[in-house]
């Protein structure tokens, strides 16, 4: 699991983004060490650790976790400030304009708006005033507005405002400027959140600290500031006290309101820049509402007209219709706008339906942002962490990629599209793909959003040159259908040139700032939509990462060590049958096979790693329990592959597939086997099998042991597995010898041999009445299904495969009741056995990379998994050790540095280290359980 944070410490004014990856469930005190250093190299353990007001427990919080989430920010030392508990009366929303966006929230008391710092409210607006107009909350809830004496006037919903406060009536309007701002009520707020998985951080901003109040531990520094001044979502109301609510004065009420005022349907489609950040923040039901057929999808909305009178009629272009969309003007403002307009896309557009490219060689710095969006991430195997192109290297393989795109079938219309930023220079080669690209791209839905740095459209330049200039500057633009012309004295006013070339009116255009929309991107960060399974449309969840080349089992089970001590503690606590199949994006990914009553298929090609998933699950299942509470028998179909892990105490037999004779004893046995179960249980059920339902379970646990929240776990089980008889002797034949070639664990003396419990029994307890004494899980897993149920003519398996086929058939039908179950690895389908068309969950192995696979389970989620290695040879040190390494952006583009876990010629394999420790883990826990008290 991987996550990416912000840092907050002492001196460090701007915070380091870092990458931390660790196993799921790891706590916050594993890397606490690591983030002070990240901040400051060689600083020491932070006293406390914030995230905005609250304070963490190290111990106690989990990465991945919320807060602990993509995009969260820690303060090392000091709070930051949080919204706070209490509730707001009313929030002022910048809907429009040059500095959109801003959600400020209103607490009681005047509050000034201007375009001095030293406003309550800043407006970044070059047409405001310093001081422009003021807001008072009243205690009775109504809101007075009043200009401060500005050059250019207030106005509300059309008319103008004067010194003398006016009552805002409900969705009223005001102008100030090109800025439009409205005020929401705490009854007029969003819906709950519908559609996040996890929660997005809460909003942080800077606590002001009160001085000579240091926070206790604080070093004597002055307080981080910059979430403040990246965030710009701020209260007045925390931040001035709020100053006293000013009554009119005497004998001059505050006008009576205007009539409520309704917004057109026309506006309500396309949410304002405020809006949209308390969608991202509070996960609104509109958060990416628009799929590939929604009537705006892929549609942005460039500003407001300036109508005289009330209302803000948006002016919006769609994507599909223009194929591509040029943005012409001064810096600063086309990239405010073409910030306002990838912030709507990704706003209201799940990643499923779009993903966002940048091809932005040497803008790292300004474009980052984006990195934390879940849109940029790479789901169509694009060689890369994000879908960004900070250097020519970079731009070029994104457009290499964006080549691959496929056009729909005549008629169809993309079902996912692309939006490609495009703002500097590219190489000649790469400018010469991008001018093909932006020509025939729209139609496979790979639409440019290109910059193109001109002075504004005025009277000194008309808009016919503006735009010869924008189409100099970039050969791409030529092949935008619309351009955003930003004209104007100071270029905040925007025109629409459209496909036939003819500029619109001018509207006020619509731009956010730097920090607006970084606080935007944080909180879509770990946000995924809905649904099963990974890949576009898949739900991972908060912190899915990328799947791993290879995954070393003990690892995932938290075993890196692995030790008598720490088995004897699992087997312990273990209960249900969880198997930990690997790691998928989120964490360890287990398999509930207790509650699964159809056989578990491991299918694959030719050498694509299956017998190394079949042992990997029975070296996870000998994690989980011990000899008492699990049975296991190893059949081959050919070969010797699952020969490592009959090494393992639980391994009550091991069948190769060389000698009908041993091969029909051993059927005989199992069935046998079923039999004396349903004796032994006398009609009642196995409890887990009968409670859990029908199918599979499957999910990612977030403690390696499969202990997260299930899906489809069983319940109301009455008691433990296995609490039933144990015995098993009846089918041992004399001397010893199972039906098999060999026995694997050896036997205390005298025990009889059978399946109810290898080894670890000691004196044989008489069989007792059922439900008196602990009857193990019994697992069945058999290699290369197709060459030991068909096996070819002269195999020597051949005679009795139809004896074995009848056996395995029986524990499939039978099995789930008596707490019998059977796993089967086999290659692609062959024939139409019984026992593959049951295997109603698979582990389907990809083949490259070697252990890559998808586990499908009757519900019909999808996992990806890379499957655990557990036979190979790898050094101590290869372990999931958390770690926490600076982020740069600029390189986030690159291919994945692979680094294969070195697997070491010698030494011994983890499947013997496990086994060595389960059989002395077995040994001393029967000791111990024989020594009188
Ligand atoms: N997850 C993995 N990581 C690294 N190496 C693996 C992994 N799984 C398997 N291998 C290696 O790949 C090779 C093939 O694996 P394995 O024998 O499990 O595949 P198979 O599908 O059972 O093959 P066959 O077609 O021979 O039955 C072996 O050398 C094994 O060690």
């Amino acid at each position: 699991m991987q996550i990416r944070v912000t840092v907050l410490g002492p001196g460090v004014a701007d915070g380091v983004d870092v990458a931390i990856s660790a196993p799921a469930g790891t706590p916050l005190s594993a890397v606490v060490g690591s983030l002070a250093s990240a901040v400051s190299p060689g600083g020491s353990a932070p006293g406390a650790v914030f995230c905005e007001d609250r304070r963490l427990d190290p111990a106690r919080c989990l990465l991945g976790q919320p807060p602990l989430v993509d995009g969260a920010v820690l303060s090392l030392h000091r709070p930051l400030e949080g919204p706070g508990a209490e509730p707001v009366p009313a929030r002022l929303l910048v809907a429009s304009g040059p500095d959109a966006g801003g959600v400020h929230l209103l607490r009681g008391g005047t509050a000034t708006i201007g375009r001095s710092a030293d406003a309550d409210i800043p407006l970044d607006d070059p047409d405001v005033s310093r001081l422009h107009c003021s807001l008072t909350l009243g205690s009775d809830g109504t809101i007075a507005v009043a200009d401060l004496g500005s050059t250019n006037g207030t106005w509300l919903d059309g008319r103008p405002v004067r010194e003398r406060p006016v009552l805002l009536p409900p969705g009223g309007i005001l102008r100030l400027g090109e800025s439009a701002l409205r005020v929401l009520t705490a009854d007029e707020r969003p819906a709950p959140p519908a559609l996040a998985l996890g929660g997005p951080p809460a909003l942080p901003t800077t606590r002001p600290v009160e001085p000579g109040a240091p926070e206790p531990g604080a070093p004597d520094e002055p307080p981080p500031t910059r979430v403040q001044r990246r965030v710009g979502l701020g209260g007045w109301g925390r931040r001035s006290g709020g100053r006293p609510p000013q009554a009119p004065p005497a004998g001059e009420p505050a006008e009576a309101a205007p009539a409520a005022r309704v917004a057109p349907a026309e506006e309500s489609r396309w949410p304002d820049l405020a809006a949209l950040l308390l969608l991202a923040v509070e996960s609104g039901p509109r958060l990416w509402e628009r799929g590939p057929d929604s009537p705006d999808a892929y549609g942005v909305r460039l500003g407001t007209a300036q109508s005289p009178a009330d209302g803000l009629p948006p002016v919006t272009v769609s994507l599909p219709a223009v194929g591509s969309l040029g943005l012409a003007g001064p810096r600063e403002r086309i990239t405010g706008l073409a910030r306002a307009v990838l912030a709507q896309l990704a706003g209201l557009h799940p990643p499923s339906a779009l993903e966002l490219v940048v091809l932005a060689p040497g803008r790292a710095e300004e474009w980052s942002w984006l990195g934390w969006l879940p849109h940029t991430r790479p789901a169509r195997g694009q060689d890369c962490r994000l879908l960004l192109g900070f250097d020519d290297e970079q731009a070029a393989a994104r457009l290499r990629e964006l080549a691959e795109i496929e056009r729909p079938p005549a008629g169809a219309a993309p079902r996912r599209r692309s939006v490609v930023l495009v703002d500097g220079p590219l190489s000649a080669p790469a400018a010469g793909q991008l001018a093909r690209l932006a020509a025939e791209g729209p139609a496979a839905g790979v639409h440019l959003l290109c910059l193109a740095e001109t002075p504004p459209a005025t009277p000194s330049s008309p808009v016919a040159e503006t735009l010869d200039a924008a189409r100099a500057a970039h050969p791409a633009f030529a092949s935008c259908g619309a351009v955003g012309l930003l004209s104007g004295a100071v270029a905040t006013a925007v025109r629409l040139v459209g496909p036939d070339g003819r500029p619109g009116q001018p509207a006020s255009a619509d731009a956010v700032s730097p920090a607006w929309v970084e606080r935007f991107a944080r909180a879509l960060a770990p946000l995924r939509e809905d649904g099963a399974g990974g890949g576009p449309g898949g739900g991972a969840a908060p912190g899915a990462a990328p799947l791993p080349e290879s995954c070393r089992l003990l690892d995932v089970l938290e075993l890196s060590r692995v030790t008598p001590g720490a088995l004897r503690e699992r087997w312990a606590a273990g209960t249900e049958l969880p198997v930990v199949l690997g790691v998928g994006e989120r964490g360890p990914v287990w398999f509930g096979l207790g509650e699964a009553r159809d056989p578990l298929l491991v299918e694959g090609g030719p050498r694509s790693g299956r017998t190394e998933a079949l042992n990997a699950l029975a070296a996870s299942l000998a994690a989980t329990h011990g000899p008492r509470e699990l049975s296991l028998l190893l059949v081959e179909g050919a070969g010797e592959g699952l020969a490592p892990s009959a090494e393992l105490p639980q391994v009550a037999s091991y069948l190769g597939a060389t000698d009908p004779v041993r091969i029909r004893a051993f059927a005989q046995a199992l069935r046998g086997e079923l039999k004396r179960r349903a004796l032994l249980l006398g009609g009642t059920a196995f409890a887990v099998g009968t409670a859990g339902g029908p199918g599979g379970a499957a999910g990612m646990g977030d403690d390696g042991r499969g202990r997260g929240e299930g899906r489809g776990r069983g319940e109301g089980r009455a008691e433990g597995p296995g609490r039933f008889g144990r015995f098993g002797d009846e089918i041992a034949p004399a001397g010893g010898e199972l039906a098999e070639g060999r026995v694997v664990a050896p036997r205390s003396g005298g025990e009889p041999l059978g399946w109810g419990g290898a080894q670890d029994a000691g004196p044989e307890p008489a069989m007792r009445a059922p439900g008196s004494a602990p009857l193990p899980w019994l697992v069945v897993l058999v290699d290369d299904l197709p060459a030991l149920v068909s096996p070819p003519l002269g195999a020597p398996g051949r005679q009795a495969a139809g004896s074995m086929l009848r056996a395995l058939d029986a524990v499939r039908r039978e099995g789930p009741a008596l707490g019998v179950r059977l796993v089967l690895a086999g290659g692609p389908p062959a024939g139409d056995d019984p026992l593959r068309l049951a295997s109603a969950s698979r582990l389907l192995l990809a083949g490259a990379p070697l252990g890559r696979a998808e586990l499908r389970t009757p519900d019909g989620a999808r996992t990806p998994v890379q499957t655990g290695r557990i036979t190979g040879r790898i050094p101590r040190t290869a372990t999931l050790r958390p770690t926490v390494t600076r982020l740069d952006w600029a390189r986030l583009g690159d291919p994945p540095a692979r680094r294969p876990v070195r697997e070491l010629g010698n030494g011994p394999t983890d499947i013997a280290l496990l086994a060595s420790a389960a059989a002395r883990a077995a040994s001393t826990r029967e000791t111990a359980s024989a020594t009188p008290v």
